[in-house]
């Protein structure tokens, strides 16, 4: 497997660190709103919707009941009844009355003792005991409350269902006589479901102790059984075992989590059910983490992008320190020998000339001596300066050590070579180093071209021999091989 570079490697750990601090802080700060959100609709949301709805449908059937009240306490009903129910057109008329003038659906009255079912047209029936439909008059002439609140169709009304709140009424021996009282339509209790779905974007409706579904904001709904009910099948049971606190459930339809709470409303004898699907309000807490997630990339990005051109710049940096010499801002021996073997290796390859001039500096050590340290680094500066800009920018200007220089020439022959040495000493010899008593620095220098097959280290030896031969030819001068 090949070796993935430190560079790259701690790219990757930084990219690797981000990402997964992103990622985390992201989902958490994700988990942790949804889990909020669902918190809030579970424990105050939805049982809100579900206390106001209560307390609606309580304020709307507080009504009909304090009607249905007072027409069992009327005098003029019970002076009727107890008279012998003479004249059945001034109970309808008052049964009219009440209809009307309270804007409830039906008015009836049913006396003990005749059987007969009075409304606001006149007789409807007579109630009979092996009737299932008029079960509820029986069971109302003996229950110990003096009222109840039941739903049943309307007999009266193309059996529309009904509420109808049922007011026995007694004499003024306190003997029972009958029972009136007055039908309500479920329609305000649609409108107020379809109200509240409106406003909140929560499904309400209601369902019967079997689980039928008895109201709903639609009115084409379906009355199906939440037990058959995909999805709310599942906990339908313990929605329809539980009569007592407000409950909330949680089930799944479609893969979406559906939050539902129910209470059983006594005077319907109807559970009361609010449910909502989270999708729709978990939606900004998405767009949140999408967004957190698109940043995090971005600055994910920005930091590897910074990271890569910061250490890019420091590396090439340190690259460079480590070639260059600190005092004459050459490049030093030992990156000078990186460029002789790669130019050795380019010599067997192609067919050109590489030639080699190794310097000296005559008397040096007299500088030093005469004028001091600072002024011999001087001189090794302003020499530095003089052979780069004399030599060709392709050529490679190098410290070799002390005050030892090496110019390797590319593509260059020995005669070549040779007139740019002269050159050179030419120019340092009439260069004013402005050093006292007007004395002046010259150079030797040894010429030789790279044979092939010549390893470093011959190719040295052979220019060493020329400069000391040129140191002992006077100084001042260039010598080559023959
Ligand atoms: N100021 C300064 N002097 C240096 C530096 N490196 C080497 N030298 C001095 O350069 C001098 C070289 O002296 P030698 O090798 O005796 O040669 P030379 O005096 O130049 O005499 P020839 O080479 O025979 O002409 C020594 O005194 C070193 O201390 C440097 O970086 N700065």
């Amino acid at each position: 497997m090949p070796r993935i570079p430190k560079r790259i490697r701690l790219l990757l750990l930084v990219a690797i660190l981000l990402i997964g601090g992103f990622l985390s802080t992201s989902i958490a700060s994700y988990v942790v709103s949804r889990d909020a959100l669902r918190e809030g609709l579970i424990s105050s949301a939805l049982p809100l919707t579900g206390d106001n709805i209560y307390s609606e449908i309580q304020k709307d059937m507080l009504r009909p009941v304090f009607i249905s009240s007072q027409m069992a306490h009327d005098t003029f009903v019970r002076d009727w009844l107890l008279a012998g129910e003479q004249d059945p057109t001034q109970l309808s008329r008052f049964l009219r009355e009440v209809k009307i003038k309270n804007g409830t659906f039906s008015s009836f009255l049913v006396s003990a003792k005749t059987m007969r079912y009075y409304h606001s047209d006149g007789i409807l029936k007579t109630v009979a005991e092996d009737d299932s439909r008029d079960a509820w008059y029986f069971r109302v002439a003996k229950m110990p409350q003096e009222f109840e609140t039941n739903v049943d169709p309307d007999l009266a009304n193309r059996d529309k269902m009904t509420i109808f709140i049922n007011y026995k009424i007694f004499d003024y021996e306190g003997q029972f006589i009958g029972v009136t009282g007055v039908g309500i339509t479920l329609d305000t209790m649609r409108h107020l479901l379809q109200n509240y779905e409106a406003r909140f974007q929560r499904r309400i409706y209601f369902v019967n102790q079997a689980g039928q579904v008895m109201l709903t904001g639609d009115d084409q709904q379906a009355r199906t059984s939440i037990l058959q009910q995909e999805g709310i099948g599942e906990v339908a049971h313990k929605i329809l075992n539980h009569q007592t606190e407000p409950m909330a459930v949680t089930y799944s339809l479609n893969e979406q989590l559906v939050l539902l709470n129910t209470r059983f409303i006594p005077e319907l004898g109807w559970y009361l059910i609010v449910e909502q699907n989270e999708t729709a309000d978990l939606r900004p807490v998405q767009t949140m983490f999408q967004f957190n997630l698109l940043i995090s990339a971005l600055v994910t990005l920005l930091v590897l992008f910074i990271a890569t051109y910061s250490i890019n710049r420091s590396q090439s940096y340190l690259e460079t320190l480590a070639k260059t010499d600190g005092l004459t801002r050459l490049l030093n021996r030992h990156a000078f020998e990186a460029v002789l073997t790669q130019k050795r290796s380019e010599l067997t390859r192609r067919q050109r000339s590489v030639s080699g001039i190794l310097i000296d500096i005559d008397f040096f050590k007299q500088v030093n001596d005469q004028f001091g340290h600072t002024a011999g680094d001087e001189v090794l500066r302003q020499v530095a300066n003089l052979l780069r800009k004399t030599a060709r920018s392709s050529d490679t200007v190098a410290r070799w050590g002390g005050e030892e220089f090496v110019i390797l020439l590319d593509d260059c022959s020995k005669a070549m070579a040779l007139e740019l040495a002269e050159r050179l000493r030419k120019v340092v010899a009439h260069f004013d180093f402005s050093l006292p008593d007007s004395y002046q620095v010259t150079i030797s220098l040894g010429v030789v071209e790279l044979l092939q097959g010549e390893t470093e280290v011959e190719f040295f030896q052979r220019a060493d021999q020329l400069l000391y031969a040129a140191k002992s030819s006077g100084r001042n001068c260039v010598m080559a091989d023959l």
